[in-house]
Formats: structure tokens, C-alpha cells, sequence
């Protein structure tokens, strides 16, 4: 089995992610290749077992730049895809101190619904989606995001 591994990290920490998501698929006996969506075109992917789209928060969405390519994407129909994001730890209200519930966060955090609807309106198949969330605005990861990226890994069928 292959992957081909599209990520859109600003900061570093989704290209972090990706290479750790690499070798945890290698040990998995699975080839992970990783790209920026910069340098690919959006028109011609290469073949693939498994498409694994990665994009950071901005604003309750995935970053512009992943929304726009796919949106631009020539969309295998019936392929098998993942999701796995980067996005901004919760942070308790200034007043009560209270974290928001994940019901709460859904209803102004849509960056995995709205890769969703784009990649299964496009007529790909979703496999798993998950996120690996990052302390303050540009990262760090989270304490711990390793075991997750495994348990992440875990999840896609080889
Ligand atoms: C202007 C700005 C807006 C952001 N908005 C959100 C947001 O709405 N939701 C979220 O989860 N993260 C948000 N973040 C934090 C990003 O999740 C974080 O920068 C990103 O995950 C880091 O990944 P990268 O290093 O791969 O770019 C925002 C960051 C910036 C700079």
C-alpha cells in the first residue's frame, strides 16, 4: 500500500506531523510520500492507495490555500482519503475559566467538516479524520502529539 501525503503547514508543525506520520506508516510496512501543496498540481495525482490531506486552522477553516486546492482538485472518485489536522488548542473562557466541549468548538471549528464535504462531494471515500492540536497560535504540538500521530496511524487499514 502507498500514501501520497498532502499537507499546507505555515509553521512547520503539520510538516512535523506528516514526517512523523512517515515513519510511523513505515514501521506499519506502508510508503508515505509527503508533499506541500505548493509544489504539487492539484490537476494530476499520482496514483494512491490512501490521499492523506493535512491543513492547518484559520478562522474555524482549513488555511485558504487547501480549500482552494481542493476545490481545484481533479478528484479520484472512489478513492479512499484521510484527514488529519493541525488546529489551536481550546482555551478556557477569559471569565469562567471553562473549556469549551467538543459540541461547543464544532459549532466555530469547521476545518475537518469542511475538508469533509469537499473530498466526499467529490466522490472520495473517507477513511478517518483526526487532529493533532498545537498550544499557542504557531505551535508548538501538544505535549504527547507523537501517540497520537500513532494512534492516528492505527486507524488507516493497511
Ligand atoms: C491568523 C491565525 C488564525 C488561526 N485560526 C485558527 C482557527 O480558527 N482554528 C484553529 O484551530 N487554529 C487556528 N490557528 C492556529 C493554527 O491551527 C496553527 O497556526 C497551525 O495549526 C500550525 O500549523 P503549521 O505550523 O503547520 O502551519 C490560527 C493561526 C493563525 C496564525
Amino acid at each position: 500500500m502507498n500514501v501520497e501525503y498532502f499537507h499546507a503547514s505555515k509553521y512547520g508543525n503539520g510538516a512535523k506531523v506528516a514526517e512523523e506520520f512517515k515513519e510511523r506508516m513505515a514501521t506499519r510496512g506502508v510508503a508515505v510520500n509527503v508533499h506541500h501543496i505548493k509544489d504539487v498540481s492539484a490537476k494530476a495525482l499520482p496514483p494512491a492507495d490512501l490521499y492523506l490531506f493535512s491543513a492547518p486552522g484559520r478562522m474555524g477553516k482549513p488555511i485558504g490555500s487547501m480549500r482552494r486546492f481542493l476545490k481545484g482538485m481533479d478528484a479520484p472518485a472512489g478513492a479512499r482519503y484521510a484527514i488529519l489536522t493541525t488546529e489551536g488548542a481550546p482555551q478556557p473562557d477569559k471569565k469562567t475559566g471553562r473549556v469549551p466541549t467538543e459540541e461547543e468548538l464544532a459549532k466555530t471549528q469547521r476545518v475537518i467538516p469542511i475538508m469533509s464535504e469537499l473530498l466526499h462531494g467529490a466522490g472520495m471515500v473517507e477513511v478517518a479524520a483526526g487532529k493533532v492540536l498545537v498550544t499557542g497560535m504557531k505551535g508548538p504540538l501538544e505535549d504527547g502529539w507523537e501517540a497520537k500521530v500513532d494512534e492516528f496511524a492505527d486507524r488507516i487499514e493497511v
